[in-house]
Formats: structure tokens, C-alpha cells, sequence
């Protein structure tokens, strides 16, 4: 009987599992289980236990994870998880979207010696994203409970953690998610002791996972799951790491593909095979799972600003014009984080009595779309100009299923747009990951071997340049409106 590997996507709003023939790459049993975030204001929280059990949900709605010889967790990445002495969380997660540790991010920046200093040691210049700066505004705002702390776990390790039996005791990450914490340095390829060591952050490495190597399995599946025990389990990684392992990216081989991925967040990366290192912060520099590199940009206003927008509106999310006229939306319903404005709300500009609900939400999807685009230009030029402005963008995550979210981005960027098949690229790639543990071939090539980034090629259309010199424009002056709330 062929061989089925479990792949698994624990994202901000669900986690979805596939189970996948190694051989072949078929997909040959799917579940999925939802999210509850909490949390108003800049606060964004869910709890770890849920995902636990969304995870043995989506495990068994596969129907074949009884059978299958290895799984692997890709996780929605930064989020901090502090597990107490019985190794159960001793509070709700706060999630990468969470902006309160806005002032903590940028205390740890000065701390460091400033922007240039965090992209030189450590690849990144840390946001309210960061595991760290979500640390230290534990330690700040919640003392009582982060003395509790014994363990800090990123998403997906906690779930890797869960599946060898218990989190806390289970210990292992991988460079990709560990790159998101800010005390992880893709430059050095080790924790950051600097960064441990600031008064601000003051934690002990003892309770940091281990940073495991790519391609060995990090234990077997503990007794009591929907997966046969013993099944091995593999070290997991963040999911945009996963993501990009699950379309053949790898610094060696491919050319500099640019990915937009258009979700909860929305990000554009490529794989490289140096750190990046951008003062300015747009980027990230991120390790891959594989021993490269994943320069990336991320936006926390991408499907759900356009959604809500929509349903403001009282339109269906396809029901857009074909251009938004005069109109201009800047989305940051949530804050944003590139650019870095976690205290901004969302603008709207030049109304007028003639403008349409359509024309409005148009302008929701671009300026989405625009902000990612833009952030895009600046990863390629950290990747070292691999892949050209004209060169084709792989699109993939919800959006890319959505009409106008494809229209918006081959207008916005000129280039020809390839939108694979495959859907849920996060857990196709832990399922490489899985599968490369019974192969010996890293996830990339079985990526490559499974097609998973086959799909229709939309050709290049003229750039609207009109919109993007409005947007580039509206970003550029609405300065004080979005660096502080009114
Ligand atoms: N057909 C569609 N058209 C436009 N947007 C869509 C479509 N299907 C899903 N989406 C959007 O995709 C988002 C979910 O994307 P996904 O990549 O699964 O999110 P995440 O992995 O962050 O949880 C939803 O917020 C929804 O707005
Ligand atoms: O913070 C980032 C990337 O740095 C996000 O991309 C998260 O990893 C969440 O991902 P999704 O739930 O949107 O897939």
C-alpha cells in the first residue's frame, strides 16, 4: 500500500489537514476545523487548547490519519505561547497581529542600538509582531503571570509538541519559525544571547525550544492520537516557511519566484539564499525551513479589510467596479505592520456624490493589493534582484480563489500571475516535509516531484499607474493621521 504522510496548517482563522500519497502527491483526504480570535482594540488572542483540539478534529475529518507514516505542523508564525510547570498555556496566545506590544517592539529596537544594529545581528528589525516584543509586554503588562512561565512555544511547536506527547517536556522548533521570535538571529543561525540578555526581554534560553536540523524526524507520534503511534513526526515550521517549501522554493533552485500570499495576513517573499538585512523594517529577514533564506514583507490588512469592507458596504466581495475612480482606501483596519503603523485606523479619500459602493470596495482591494506589491519590490531587492519586476508572482492563499483579488493584483503589479491548483500550499508543504522523512529528499524537491505549484498562467496586463502613484501618494501623506490615533 502506498504511503500517506499528514500535513498541517494551524493558521490564524482554522487549521486544515491533508493527508498525502508520498508518492504521488495526491491528496487523498482533507479535514478542517475553525479558529476563535479574540480580542478588541489592538489585542488578538486565541487559545492554544483550541487549536489542540481543531487539530485532532482536522486529523480525524482526513479519515486516513490512522494510517499515516509521518506528520508535520506548519503554524501561523510569532505568536507567543507561555506554558506554566504542567505545561498547559497560562494564558491565551497573543497572536503575530496583536500591535499592544507596539511600545515594547520599539524599546527593544533602541535597546539593541537601533534598526541598522537588529538587521545586522539578527536579519530583522522587530515589530509588535515579534515573539519578543509580545514577551515584553508579558513581562510589563502581566508580571503575575510571566514569573508563572516555565516554557515559551511558538504555535506550531506547541502543536508539534502536543503530538510527541507533552509541550513543555517536548521542546523543538525549526529556523524558519524560530527567525520570527527576534531572538533567534538568521545571521548567526543561533539565539540571540544579546537579545535574551536585554532588560526588557531578561529570559531565560532554558526556556526556548531546541532549534532543530531540517530533515530529521524529532520524535514519534505519542499513543492516544488519531495517528498511529510511532507515526514520526517532523520539526514542523512557520506557515509561510511551509508555504514556500510547498512550492519548490528553495535558494538553490528557484530562480527567484515571487509569492504573494493573500490570507489573514497578507506577505510577499522569495527564497534567498543570504539574510536579509533591511534597517528600515519592511522586511524581514527570515530563515527558510530548508538552511536558506525567506526575505518577507507582511501586511495585517489583506482578505479580512476587503471582507469587512464589503459587508459594510452591504456588497458581495465580487461585486467591485472595475476601478476605483477617484477613490482611495488606505485598509489599516487593524493597525499595520509594513508600513509599520500599529497605531493607524483606515483612511478613505476623495469621495464624492457620484461615487458607488463598488468603486469603494474596489478601492479596499488596492490599496491591500498595493501595499503588498510595493513591500514586494523592496524583498526582491534583499533577496539581490533575483526575479525581475515583469517576472511572473505565484498567488496563493484564500484570496487567490477570489475574482477580483486576481484582477486587482495582475492591475497593480503588471506581471504575469500563475494561481496554482493546489489549495492549502501551508499543509501541502508540511506534508513534504513529513514525506522527506521517508524519502531523504528535502520538502522543496518533493514539492517539485508533487507539482503542487502547476496552475494557469494570467498574462501580464498594463500597470495601472495611475492607481499606484494615487496610493503611493496617499500613503506619503496621510503621515500623522496614521503614526498616532486622533
Ligand atoms: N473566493 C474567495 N474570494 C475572495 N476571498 C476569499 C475567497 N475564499 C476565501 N477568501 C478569503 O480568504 C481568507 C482565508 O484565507 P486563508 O489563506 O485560508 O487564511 P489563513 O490561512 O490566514 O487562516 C478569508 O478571510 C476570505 O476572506
Ligand atoms: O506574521 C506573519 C508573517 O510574518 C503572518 O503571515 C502569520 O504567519 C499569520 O499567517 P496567516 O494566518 O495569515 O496564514
Amino acid at each position: 500500500m502506498a504511503a500517506i504522510v499528514i500535513g498541517v496548517d494551524s493558521s490564524t482563522q482554522a487549521t486544515k489537514a491533508l493527508a498525502v500519497d508520498v508518492e504521488s502527491g495526491e491528496v487523498v483526504g482533507t479535514g478542517r476545523a475553525p479558529h476563535t480570535v479574540r480580542g478588541t482594540g489592538g489585542a488578538r488572542e486565541s487559545d492554544p487548547e483550541q487549536w489542540w483540539d481543531a487539530l485532532r478534529a482536522a486529523l480525524e475529518a482526513t479519515g486516513r490519519a490512522g494510517e499515516a507514516a509521518a506528520v508535520s505542523v506548519g503554524g501561523q508564525q510569532h505568536g507567543l505561547v507561555a506554558l506554566g510547570a504542567d505545561g498547559r498555556p497560562v494564558r491565551p496566545a497573543l497572536l503575530w497581529n496583536d500591535v499592544r506590544p507596539a511600545p515594547q517592539a520599539e524599546r527593544l529596537v533602541a535597546a539593541l542600538g537601533g534598526p541598522q544594529e537588529w538587521a545586522r545581528r539578527i536579519g530583522s528589525v522587530p515589530t509588535a509582531a515579534f515573539t519578543a516584543a509580545k514577551w515584553a509586554w508579558l513581562r510589563a503588562n502581566e508580571p503575575e503571570a510571566a514569573a508563572r512561565v516555565r516554557g515559551i512555544r511558538l504555535p506550531h511547536d506547541y502543536l508539534t509538541g502536543r503530538l510527541l506527547g507533552d509541550a513543555l517536556r517536548h521542546g523543538v522548533t525549526d529556523r524558519g519559525d524560530a527567525s520570527g521570535t527576534g531572538w533567534w538571529s538568521a545571521v548567526t543561525g543561533a539565539y540571540a544571547e544579546e537579545v535574551l540578555a536585554l532588560p526588557e526581554v531578561a529570559l531565560d534560553p532554558a526556556l526556548l525550544p531546541e532549534v532543530a536540523l531540517p530533515g530529521k524526524p524529532v520524535g514519534e507520534a505519542a499513543a492516544g492520537l488519531p495517528l498511529r503511534p510511532g507515526a514520526l513526526v517532523a520539526t514542523g515550521t512557520g506557515d509561510n516557511m511551509a508555504a514556500a517549501a510547498g512550492l519548490g522554493l528553495s535558494a538553490a533552485g528557484s530562480g527567484g519566484t515571487a509569492v504573494l500570499s493573500l490570507g489573514t495576513s497578507g506577505t510577499a517573499y522569495t527564497a534567498s539564499a543570504r539574510p536579509a538585512a533591511d534597517p528600515t523594517g519592511v522586511v524581514a529577514g527570515f530563515a527558510d525551513t530548508l538552511g536558506g533564506h525567506l526575505p518577507l514583507a507582511c501586511t495585517l490588512n489583506c482578505t479580512l479589510a476587503v471582507d469587512k469592507t464589503a459587508a459594510l458596504l452591504g456588497l458581495d466581495r465580487d461585486a467591485a467596479a472595475d476601478s476605483s475612480g477617484e477613490v482611495v482606501m488606505l485598509p489599516f483596519l487593524d493597525g499595520e505592520r509594513t508600513p509599520n503603523l500599529p497605531y493607524a485606523s483606515g483612511l478613505l479619500y476623495g469621495l464624492r456624490q457620484g461615487t458607488t459602493g463598488a468603486e469603494v470596495l474596489r478601492a479596499a482591494y488596492e490599496g491591500a493589493a498595493y501595499l503588498l506589491l510595493a513591500a514586494l519590490d523592496e524583498v526582491r531587492a534583499q533577496a539581490g534582484g533575483g526575479g525581475s519586476p515583469s517576472g511572473e508572482l505565484l498567488l496563493i492563499g484564500g484570496g487567490a480563489r477570489g475574482r477580483v483579488w486576481l484582477d486587482v493584483v495582475r492591475r497593480l503589479s503588471g506581471a504575469p500571475v500563475r494561481v496554482p491548483r493546489a489549495d492549502e500550499l501551508v499543509a501541502l508543504g508540511a506534508a513534504a516535509q513529513a514525506a522527506g522523512l521517508l524519502t531523504g529528499e528535502d520538502a522543496a524537491a518533493v514539492a517539485h516531484r508533487w507539482q503542487t505549484a502547476t496552475g494557469p498562467v494570467h498574462p501580464a496586463v498594463r500597470r495601472d499607474e495611475r492607481a499606484c502613484a494615487r496610493l503611493a501618494e496617499a500613503v506619503a501623506r496621510s503621515g500623522e493621521l496614521t503614526a498616532r490615533p486622533l
